[in-house]
């Protein structure tokens, strides 16, 4: 039975989206794993399940898969790409609504072909990401090499590290990526950024991404960096955030107010997979 699904992409950042709102059941994990494969099946960073809304007045609720078959609690990216699927799909006219995230609702705003969602509060030290012993707030130390480097951990629904480095394109991604996806402080695995403070309003960043490796844009990265940057007094409250696949906007006006992250989504194809 061939699996029809819409491949799309948010600032470079791809997925395979399945519309699951009939509450039909997932195909099995290990040929989701070969649909995500760039090579054996249709390739994606994260595929996306949008399913019934949880809670009254949501528009849809929706669930991310990593490639390598891990789940995750948030994707930037990804929600603004559900967002623009259930536009384009007529689920909804409304300028403004709400979707049901593993990590809570989302609230999006439509602006033209672009999408504001508020990403929630981001989470200093979370839960998930135990203190290290010698953790000044709000940066820890994690040792690499033999030499210890500074980061800061944060929670958007899911973890990150955000390095603060002089060059993001220099910057050792796939090394370090790696180096902390082993790590017992990270025992889920982390996310990891790679932060270039350009000026007050803007920033490079690259991530290495838990469960794929590194991506062209991460919608949760892009928050987790400003938001590590704004909080050290390094960056304003508005700033552009440039990834490699495109750039996106974070507003944290203050810190009692929840993180605004502002972008593009596309559909690329629909396309059925004839998968073995
Ligand atoms: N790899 C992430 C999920 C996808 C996040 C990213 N694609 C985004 O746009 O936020 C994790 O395991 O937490």
């Amino acid at each position: 039975m061939p699996l029809r699904f819409t491949k799309m992409h948010g600032a470079g950042n791809d997925f395979v989206v399945l519309d699951r709102r009939d509450g039909a059941p997932l195909p099995d994990a290990g040929l989701l794993r070969q649909m995500g494969d760039r090579h054996f099946g249709v390739g994606f960073d994260q595929l996306l399940v949008i399913e019934p809304p949880s809670a009254d007045g949501s528009v849809a609720s929706y669930r991310i898969l990593n490639q390598d078959g891990s789940f995750a609690g948030q994707c930037g990216n990804g929600a603004r790409c559900v967002a623009h699927w259930l536009v384009t799909e007529g689920a909804t006219d409304a300028a403004a609504f709400t979707l049901d995230s593993p990590a809570g609702p989302v609230g999006v705003r439509r602006l033209g072909e672009r999408y504001a969602l508020d990403m929630g509060f981001p989470y200093f030290a979370p839960d998930d990401i135990p203190l290290l012993a010698e953790a000044e707030a709000p940066l820890y130390r994690f040792p690499i090499d033999g030499v210890e480097h500074a980061f800061s951990a944060v929670s958007m629904g899911n973890p990150h590290a955000v390095f603060l480095v002089d060059s993001a394109q220099d910057a050792p991604v796939a090394h370090w990526g790696q180096a902390l996806q082993a790590a017992q402080v990270f025992p889920d695995g982390v996310n990891v950024g790679f932060a270039e403070r350009v000026d007050a309003g803007n920033i490079r960043l690259r991530v290495f991404e838990r469960g794929v490796g590194e991506t062209l844009a991460c919608g949760s990265g892009a928050c987790a960096a400003a938001v590590s940057l704004m909080r050290l007094g390094l960056v304003a409250r508005h700033v552009a955030v440039h990834l490699p696949g495109g750039t996106l906007m974070i507003d944290w006006p203050d810190d009692s107010a929840p993180v605004t992250m502002t972008g593009p989504a596309e559909r690329v194809y629909e396309g059925e997979w004839r998968h073995a």
